[in-house]
């Protein structure tokens, strides 16, 4: 097997200063149960540090109060060729991340396009290689995807989920590079998964287990895959198509349900 190559990327996070879970929009959340900022911070910070030693560079959004979940700066927004296309969450709760993460950009420079429908970021829109994966089915709607296909200008695959649990594309499915993928097929609806097998027939499917805890929600350079601790075959079956699992502790923040890919939004230029 050839050695893998890791491409150094560029993205974007946001430190959970604020994090807590008051509200629930994801059958993970359970506001009757506490959680503590302090564990959430300290894990957070490993990740950010995993990421800076692997030689990517990282950027920081600041997080504002009273948007525990603006830790999970994959949702806001999508990134393509120096484009940026807006979110717009389907809760109120998170409504006002859209506006703060695109003036982020805008402060920036990037060319940032306000989103008609709603879509959340890179939670549901992921980009293979040419061609753009896009779920919905619980948040981002399906006419959001004919104006990702117009802004973006690439191909966009619908995939529709259907287990709530896996309610963002990206907590179903991983993007390893820019023609291999691993996904947990239970997530998705028969046409969808359909759909996955003629595109990756060679794809790597994650079981119950490792679906369970994250496992999917990773993030790849093309060689290593920082992934949720717990995922453990996944791992070992990352390892033997040649990549290198890295393993990170993020149980604090899979209470608000989301981990690793959940807190890194890629940067395109
Ligand atoms: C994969 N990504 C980006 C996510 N799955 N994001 C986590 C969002 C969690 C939040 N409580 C929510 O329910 O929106």
């Amino acid at each position: 097997m050839s050695p893998r190559t890791a491409t150094p990327r560029h993205y974007l996070m946001c430190r959970p200063v604020h994090f807590t879970v008051d509200y629930s929009i994801n059958p993970w959340m359970d506001p009757a149960k506490p959680t503590d900022t302090g564990t959430a911070l300290a894990q957070w910070d490993q990740l950010h540090a995993l990421f800076q030693r692997l030689g990517h560079t990282v950027e920081l959004i600041e997080p504002l109060p009273g948007l525990p979940d603006m830790v999970f700066a994959a949702n806001g927004a999508t990134t393509l060729d120096g484009r940026v296309l807006g979110a717009r969450f389907r809760h109120p709760e998170r409504a006002a991340e859209g506006p703060a993460y695109a003036d982020w950009f805008r402060a920036r420079g990037w060319r940032v396009k306000d989103a008609e429908h709603v879509n959340e970021g890179e939670g549901d829109l992921l980009v293979v290689g040419e061609r753009v994966l896009a779920g919905t089915g619980f948040r981002t709607e399906a006419a959001a995807h004919a104006e990702a296909r117009e802004f973006l200008g690439r191909e966009v695959v619908p995939l529709r989920l259907v287990d709530p649990r896996y309610y963002h594309l990206d907590t179903a499915l991983a993007v390893l590079s820019d023609t291999e993928v691993m996904y947990h097929p239970p997530a998705f609806d028969a046409a969808s998964r359909a759909v996955l097998e003629r595109l990756y027939p060679d794809a790597l499917l994650a079981d119950a287990d490792d679906a369970r805890v994250f496992g999917l929600n990773a993030v790849s350079d093309g060689a290593n895959v920082v992934l949720p601790e717990a995922a453990v075959r996944l791992a070992e079956r990352l390892r033997e198509r040649g990549f290198t699992p890295i393993g990170v502790d993020l149980t604090e923040l899979l209470r608000a349900g989301g981990a690793v890919k959940c807190c890194t939004l890629e940067l395109r230029h």
